[in-house]
């Protein structure tokens, strides 16, 4: 990732991607406090727009103030750097990778004394779990790494630290020849993808797990609204793995999977084994709406 053209925002400037580095004593890199987004531009109709920009820019506000991190510039200001990056990229279409992290200014446990820095990439990424899986759906296992406790590393904030639970999760697995982890939380009860929200469709019903443990996604929030669009609402109940395996359909959110079909789950076929009808129907709404065919939904796009 790091030998390539371009330009990266850090610290208020565009500068050139090769020179975007940080000392090897960066106090995130060795204790892991950086709090990040990951957010998409599409192609629109009307031009590269970043879908729900302003929520995930408060979001990662939000993942600063939850972990006592300073960031240094307004929602307006890191929202129009977003959006340099795009422009000065040249991208079309990309993922966004907005991080904070605290520098190399002191070691040592306390972030106080450490300088809070930001930077922001933009590259092209597609089909996070695969063309594929995205047609056919994905194959699924449930780890054996339990979700973090609610009051060990935050949930509600979007945290590198997070992470090596759900590198675990999914190396565990992808080893196994399976292509994304559930992950259980403390209780046994179905919490999250390694990097994903979960949605199951069962008798006609939506519905997805209690939020408490998992990241409130904001492609999540965006299937609501579709949902509701079609006359569904989502229940959110607490759910079993045996739920799954006893679902007609079921499909991962996030902003890297977008709405990824699950057509497995530990070698249990879901429904039919494949992509299901209105899982089918709410994704193609999704691609309507990220990519601005759906004038309803123009609030959403951030146009660079
Ligand atoms: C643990 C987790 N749960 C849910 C989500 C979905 O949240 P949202 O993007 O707001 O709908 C993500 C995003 N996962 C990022 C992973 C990408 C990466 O591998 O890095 C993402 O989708 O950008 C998570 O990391």
């Amino acid at each position: 990732m790091a030998d390539r053209d371009g330009f990266i925002w850090q610290d208020g400037k565009l500068i050139p991607w090769r020179e975007a580095t940080t000392h090897v004593l960066t106090h995130s890199l060795h204790y892991g406090l950086a709090v990040f987004e990951g957010v998409r531009a599409y192609n629109t109709v009307k031009g590269t727009a970043i879908f729900r920009l302003a929520e995930h820019t408060q979001r990662l506000i939000n993942s600063g103030k939850i972990y006592m991190m300073d960031i240094p510039y307004s929602k307006d200001e890191l929202m129009e750097a977003q959006k340099e990056v795009v422009r000065a990229n040249k991208l079309e279409s990309c993922y966004l990778r907005p991080i904070a992290y605290y520098g190399s200014e002191k070691m040592g446990i306390s972030t106080v004394g450490a300088t809070v820095h930001v930077a922001i990439a933009a590259w092209p990424w597609g089909a996070y779990l695969g063309e594929e899986g995205l047609e056919k759906g994905i194959r699924v296992k449930t780890s054996s790494y339990t979700r973090h406790h609610v009051n060990s590393t935050m949930p509600r904030a979007k945290v590198a630290a997070t992470y090596p639970n759900s590198i675990l999760a999914n190396l565990e697995v992808t080893r196994m020849g399976y292509d994304e982890a559930l992950l259980l939380d403390n209780q046994g009860f179905v919490a999250e993808g390694a990097g994903e929200n979960l949605f199951i469709i069962k008798d006609g019903k939506i519905y997805e797990p209690e939020i408490a443990s998992a990241l409130t996604g904001i492609t999540r929030d965006s299937i609501h609204a579709i949902a509701r669009e079609f006359g569904y609402d989502v229940t959110t109940k607490r759910i079993t793995r045996d739920d799954i395996y006893l679902a007609d359909e079921a499909f991962f959110t996030g902003t890297a999977a977008e709405v990824t079909p699950i057509r497995e789950l530990d070698d249990r076929k879901i429904g039919e084994g494949k992509r299901g009808p209105l899982t089918e129907k709410i994704q193609a709404r999704f691609f309507d709406v990220v990519n601005g065919r759906a004038p309803e939904y123009d609030q959403w796009l951030a146009y660079v």
